[in-house]
């Protein structure tokens, strides 16, 4: 794995980055370029650090060393300021106020001039609009991770980054997801334990184990990564 200096390249990119808390090493020295409209996910068994990765490009971790870039300009990212930097985050499980509609759950979500209609649009390429005026806890679980994703689509994100989408999903609800991800028009990052579905919609990969990156490369590359298959695959089978 390449441990030159990252350039100055459109996209986001992480350029050895640390993550210390106390003496536990979350991420240790990770480096990864994320090109414009690539799907990449990030990957690794329980603990390997893929949250606290997440948490950096949010803000909401702040890493000991190393530095981030955004389309060649020094990032430091600040959660309240993501969405106008264009990058929208879902979170694990579904994460809605259940005192407002889905509607306005999802509005909560748009930032532009006519947030109203990005929120149909996204609760619409969601297949969620017939329950825009439903309390989200009286939907199914899947229809709400739909919503947690339509709230995130209606910012028209530049970078959208899925937390385990896929989690408590039924086969069907994943097609589903991986058709979407498949026709996003923005570059995605994917957080997520279903191996199908991260080997079916990524360009690339990066594994991390123990906060180390063990390996960046296609899923054809990590499929048979031998590190990769010890550390994670075979610890799955
Ligand atoms: N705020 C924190 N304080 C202390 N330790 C933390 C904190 N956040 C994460 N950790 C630890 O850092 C390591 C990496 O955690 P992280 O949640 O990033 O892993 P993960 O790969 O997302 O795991 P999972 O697949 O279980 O969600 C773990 O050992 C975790 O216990």
């Amino acid at each position: 794995m390449s441990t030159e200096p990252l350039n100055d390249a459109e996209g986001l990119t992480l350029d050895h980055i640390t993550v210390r808390f106390g003496g536990l090493l979350a991420l240790d020295d990770v480096s990864l370029r994320v090109t414009p409209g690539r799907t990449v996910g990030i990957i690794g068994p329980n603990g390997a650090g893929k949250t606290t990765l997440f948490n950096v490009i949010c803000g909401f971790v702040a890493p000991q060393s190393g530095a981030l870039t955004l389309d060649g300009k020094p990032f430091r990212p600040k959660p309240h300021h993501l969405t106008r930097r264009g990058i929208a985050r879902t979170l694990q499980g579904v994460g809605q106020f259940n005192g407002m509609t889905v509607l306005e759950n999802v509005l909560v979500g748009a930032r532009s001039r006519k947030p109203e209609a990005d929120a149909w649009e996204a609760l619409d390429r969601c297949g969620v609009a017939e329950h825009a005026r439903a309390l989200p806890g009286s939907l199914p679980y899947a229809k709400r991770k739909r919503v947690e994703l339509a709230r995130a689509l209606a910012a028209r994100p530049r970078i959208l980054m899925l937390d385990e989408p896929a989690g408590g999903l039924d086969a069907d609800e994943i097609r589903w997801l991986a058709d979407l991800i498949q026709g996003a028009e923005t570059t995605v990052l994917l957080v997520e334990h279903h191996m199908e579905l991260v080997m079916s919609v990524c360009d690339e990969i990066l594994v991390l184990d123990f906060g180390k990156p063990i390996a960046l490369g296609s899923p054809a590359e990590i499929r048979t990564n031998d590190k990769v298959a010890e550390a994670y695959l075979g610890a799955a089978a």
